[in-house]
């Protein structure tokens, strides 16, 4: 199971994150308490071994801006949040990053369906942590994708058993408050999911 920790904006985070077997961190480059700066991202994402997949977070930006953003903090991918057109996809494909498509389930998730390499469902408030209906997206997405909303260590199994994601993306479940991550929790949550 790919497990992606989101939010990420402090050097040990991202460190306890790499230590517990994340396969992905995420730096949320656009409005939200958790937001760095893409130099902010540059340093924390350079604090990840090459096997791990950096990812800086958008949503509604001019593509132009996520351009110059994720190549300044050097992310090894680009995820766009909510309605993004196709062609904001199509225009990044250039930049050679993995292209990360997070949307809620009440969009297309025929993974790939906007040229992306992975596909995120999530809730319908991004980074809010409000759990959903997993069941509901069962069978419906494919491939390379992640389950998003509401995930915490206490929840994480059940929300796997649900959905059947190739994947798991969290934030708010690793935090002690709003945009403060916690490593044990962070720990946690990798443990229940290897579990
Ligand atoms: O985290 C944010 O504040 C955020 C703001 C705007 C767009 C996306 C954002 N986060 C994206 C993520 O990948 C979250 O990990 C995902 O939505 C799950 O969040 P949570 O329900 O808090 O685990």
């Amino acid at each position: 199971m790919f497990v992606k920790i989101c939010g990420l904006s402090e050097p040990e985070h991202v460190e306890t994150a790499v230590e517990a077997g994340a396969d992905a961190i995420g730096f949320v480059m656009t409005a939200s308490p958790r937001r760095v700066t893409p130099s902010r991202a540059a340093e924390l994402a350079a604090l990840a071994p090459s096997h791990v997949l950096t990812v800086g977070v958008f949503m509604g930006e001019p593509v132009e801006e996520v351009r110059q953003a994720a190549k300044a903090a050097g992310v090894g991918a680009i995820q766009l949040h909510g309605r993004h057109p196709h062609a904001d996809f199509t225009a990044l494909k250039e930049l050679d990053l993995t292209l990360v498509r997070a949307v809620a389930a009440d969009a297309d998730l025929r993974t790939g369906a906007f040229d992306e390499d992975l596909l995120i469902v999530d809730a319908p408030r991004a980074g809010a942590g409000e759990p959903w209906d997993w069941a509901a997206v069962r069978g419906r997405p494919s491939g390379r994708w992640l389950l998003a909303g509401g995930l915490d260590p206490a929840n994480v199994r059940q929300a796997v058993e649900a959905a059947q994601p190739w994947g798991v993306d969290v934030s708010s479940g690793v935090e002690v408050a709003r945009g403060v991550k916690d490593s044990a929790l962070i720990r946690s949550f990798l443990r229940a999911v290897r579990s």
